[in-house]
């Protein structure tokens, strides 16, 4: 069985799509990273701050609130989760330690063109004329992360960088099942019946838990920006995941949803919050339930800003499929069976449009594809 780092090398990408310019370097926008359509499409309206949810897990009504949320939203905030802000404030510190590195040393963890680890522009990017006003690094297998973190920082510096980033990994993975547990609850699903449609009926519960779930942590650095109106920090997409755990830098804004009827709204940072946003995963196994959130990043004129993202999916070999309890005569199937390495691959090919690929009736377009 491949792993989906090796489903990933079916769909490499372009070199000069990954080696991001050296934004210290660069004191006006290039025309390469120009997008000119922007226009007030990209200024935030402050005004609808409050529209994504804030939820304290410990709620009484949690489980409502939180299938509310991502039922209508697609997204909401998480307070009082058990992380706590000093164990943030350093893993956003190893972050902006390891992208204010010089542009040379990042370049020796440059990832390659077939993986999905390392330095490197964000994997979207081919599929847009214009540059993005980022650069990420991914963590996906730890030896791999010690390996090219060692080239950036050369006796043995990166070993503060790789223990908070396997910790912050560790907890999220425990904050993710338990998110998990809340989401299924609120749809009166149980953890068997997700086992049943990811690994089949002749899976046992073990398999579950043993079948490692596939995760990244992507770290996200947008610089101060010498012209954001016309710069675009991550262009619009849907994650590949079942959902994502976003911790974003209280220092400034940035990430924007798209909202139906309200257009693009900013989530303001929430010192200590993650950012929790439904990923094409669930939407498919929620039979549309659960919608994809449509999101992006904007960039700005003052702030470095930082964003560490927990990529939360299934096991590698896992089937991706409506659960059969979430299909019936009000809620016709939205989308056939596929794997999951099916779906990178379609992922790698059609972006945006993916979900519309996947569906059984490409006419019924969720909500994640307005
Ligand atoms: O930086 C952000 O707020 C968004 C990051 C994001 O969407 C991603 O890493 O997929
Ligand atoms: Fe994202």
């Amino acid at each position: 069985m491949k792993s989906i780092s090796e489903a990933y090398k079916d769909h490499p990408i372009n070199l000069h799509n990954i080696i991001p310019i050296d934004f210290k370097k660069v004191h006006e926008l290039p025309d390469s990273h120009t997008w000119p359509s922007l226009g007030q499409d990209s200024i935030s309206d402050t005004s609808h701050d409050q529209v994504i949810p804030i939820i304290d897990i410990e709620d009484p009504n949690i489980v409502k609130l939180i299938g509310h949320a991502c039922e209508t939203w697609g997204a909401f905030q998480i307070t009082n989760h058990g992380i706590s802000i000093s164990f943030l404030d350093e893993v956003e510190s190893q972050s902006r330690n390891l992208f204010t590195q010089p542009s040379q040393q990042k370049l020796k963890a440059l990832r390659t063109p077939d993986s999905v680890g390392g330095y490197g522009r964000p994997r979207m990017q081919p599929f847009f004329p214009k540059f993005l006003w980022q650069e990420g690094f991914t963590v996906v297998d730890q030896s791999a992360t010690v390996d090219q973190t060692s080239k950036i920082w050369p006796n043995g510096d990166h070993t503060p960088f790789c223990h908070v980033m396997e910790e912050h990994q560790k907890k999220s993975k425990d904050l993710a099942n338990r998110l998990l547990g809340l989401m299924l609850d609120s749809l009166e699903i149980t953890k068997d019946d997700l086992r049943i449609t990811l690994l089949g009926s002749s899976s046992s519960p073990e398999d579950l838990k043993s079948e490692a779930p596939h995760t990244a942590l992507q770290l996200n650095s947008y610089p101060a920006c010498p012209d954001p109106n016309k710069a675009m920090g991550l262009a619009s997409h849907t994650d590949t995941s079942l959902f994502t755990i976003l911790y974003q830098s209280s220092r400034s804004r940035g990430l924007q949803i798209k909202v139906d009827g309200f257009g693009w709204v900013t989530v303001p940072p929430v010192p200590g919050a993650f950012v929790v946003n439904i990923g094409d995963l669930l939407d498919i196994l929620t039979n549309g339930r659960f919608p994809s959130a449509v999101h992006r990043a904007i960039v700005n004129q003052s702030h470095h800003r930082i964003s560490i993202g927990y990529f939360y999916g299934p096991p590698c070999n896992s089937k991706i499929a409506p659960i059969p309890k979430l299909v019936d005569s009000n809620h016709p199937i939205r989308y056939r069976d596929m794997t999951w390495r099916e779906y990178i691959g379609i992922k790698a090919k059609h972006f945006e449009k993916s979900l519309s690929f996947a569906a059984v009736n490409p006419e019924i377009r969720t909500n994640a594809q307005s």
